[in-house]
């Protein structure tokens, strides 16, 4: 494909369409004037990841990543193009107009942030095709009430466009990469989900109503380096993914999916950065106002409860009291089994009824629900190494923090956050075999297509940091005298 035909592709795009660009190895990258130059080997490709509902015609082509072209960035550059197209008007007008149109179009697209930010996914050739995002630092000069007022515009701007299908696929498996999407985004893709599981419908909930309550909940997730936004939504992505892997729409109420979406999503509202073990220790107000009783996981949920309510944000408002009841009693409950001070009650409950499991008995369905959300909050690892490696480095810092923060108040200090103690490899070998091996193997046994997801991943894993492990304590040895 020629420069003039990129061109044209996203000049009739036109302004309905959202467009991302991918380099050959399958990354997103910035169309900017200092974006790399390229060969016909190192091709990049326009995909259309969205589309305005209003839109008539159709984008580029639905399946317009397949169209790989690609284009010499020499000339890719807009002032370049621009002041070629003065230079020649004289010459041959009609072709330079049209240029210049298409310019002036693409130019459009790229002064507008939200076209550049969608950056894109379809990472379903395995691993080496993954980017490596990592966590992106926030824009310095806005305060934190602006940000999150950018966030609200773009979020409510892009929310009336059509995701297309191959998003709303990608966003049902384990592989979606969560790094390569920004705030605003993850809340559309969080409507998404609540729009594709027929919630909306279900529980007469306007759709004003949900924006406002994902707004909210995106404003108390905190700015700290694991336990943040990033993470709820993670949480609540693979959450909707198992649902839909495991057919749970066909076997559970919609209520009780409805409760477990929404707990996935509330289940660490204004974490503070610092676990249970350190509040109480440190007395904190959260210990003192729940009496040490999982204080972070009841303040998750009542901050939860507090945004909802608010009318404007009440997402529960056109309920009947019953069903109120049922959604706050499931909540409360699935947040609260998410203390890992209780895991191995809750995962012992659950292997108890796991071979004679019954979706028509509701105690058996409430210790689900539990273990359900249980795995989505610790499924990191069941990630493509790309996506799960950079969520590890977020958690040891986060976990550093509180123990160089134990150290300097001269509190108890817990072992496995302590950076003397531990090592990347050491915890992440210990946490796979002990908790995540078997909680995910004991789900896999009711759902055996889960084997695949999730349980095989998180051995890949295992054998990742095993190596690793072993190398680092070889190069140990060798440097010892
Ligand atoms: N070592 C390790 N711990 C994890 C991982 N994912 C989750 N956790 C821990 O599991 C806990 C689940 O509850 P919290 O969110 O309180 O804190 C989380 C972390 O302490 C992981 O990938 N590695
Ligand atoms: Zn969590």
């Amino acid at each position: 494909m020629c420069e003039t035909d990129v061109f044209r592709a996203a000049a009739e795009a036109g302004p309905h369409h959202i467009l991302k660009m991918y380099n050959s190895s399958g990354s997103v990258v910035n169309i900017s004037p200092r974006l790399e130059a390229n060969s016909e080997r190192s091709y990049y490709r326009l995909e259309v990841v969205a589309s305005d509902l209003q839109s008539e015609r159709p984008p580029l082509s639905v399946r317009v990543r397949r169209t790989h072209c690609w284009f010499p960035v020499s000339t890719f550059r807009l002032h370049h193009l621009e002041s070629k197209v003065m230079e020649d008007m004289g010459k041959s007008p009609d072709i330079m107009c049209e240029l210049k149109s298409h310019v002036e179009s693409f130019k459009r697209k790229l002064e507008s942030v939200e076209h550049l930010s969608w950056m894109g996914l379809f990472k379903d050739d395995g691993d080496q095709q993954l980017s490596k995002f990592s966590p992106k630092p926030k824009t310095p000069q806005l305060s934190v009430q602006e940000e999150r007022q950018q966030v609200r515009r773009k979020f409510l701007n892009m929310s009336s466009l059509q995701v297309t299908e191959e998003v709303r696929e990608h966003l049902k498996t384990p592989i979606f990469d969560n790094w390569q999407w920004e705030e605003a985004e993850m809340l559309v893709l969080l409507q998404v989900m609540y729009m594709d599981l027929d919630f909306l419908t279900a529980f007469h909930i306007e759709l004003e109503v949900l924006q406002n309550f994902l707004f909210e909940v995106y404003c108390h997730y905190n700015n700290i380096p694991f336990h943040n936004f990033q993470h709820c939504f993670c949480v609540t992505q693979m959450m909707y993914g198992l649902i839909w892997l495991t057919d749970l729409r066909n076997k559970l109420g919609r209520i009780d999916l409805f409760v477990m979406l929404t707990s996935a999503l509330c289940h660490d509202l204004d974490h503070p950065g610092y676990n249970n073990v350190y509040q109480i220790n440190a007395q904190t107000d959260l210990a003192l106002r729940y009496n040490d009783i999982s204080p972070l996981e009841n303040h998750h949920c009542a901050v939860a409860f507090g945004i909802l309510s608010k009318p404007e944000c009440n997402i529960l408002n056109n309920l009947t009291c019953e069903q109120y009841k049922h959604i706050r009693g499931g909540m409360i409950r699935c947040i609260l089994a998410t203390d890992m001070a209780r895991h191995n009650e809750i995962l012992n409950k659950f292997k108890l009824i796991q071979p004679v499991f019954d979706f028509t008995n509701k105690e058996h369905k409430e210790v689900l629900m539990k273990i359900m959300v249980k795995v989505s909050d610790i499924s990191n690892e069941a990630r493509p190494m790309a996506v799960a490696e950079p969520w590890l480095d977020c958690l040891l810092q986060e976990f550093f923090n509180q123990s160089d923060t134990e150290k300097l108040k001269g509190l108890p200090v817990t072992p496995f956050m302590d950076r003397d103690k531990v090592s990347k490899p050491s915890s992440q070998t210990s946490f796979i075999r002990f908790v995540l091996l078997p909680l995910f193997s004991e789900l896999t046994k009711l759902f055996p297509c889960l084997e695949q997801h999730i349980l095989e991943p998180v051995r890949r894993a295992l054998k990742y940091y095993s190596d690793m492990e072993r190398a680092s304590k070889g190069e140990e040895g060798a440097t010892k005298p």
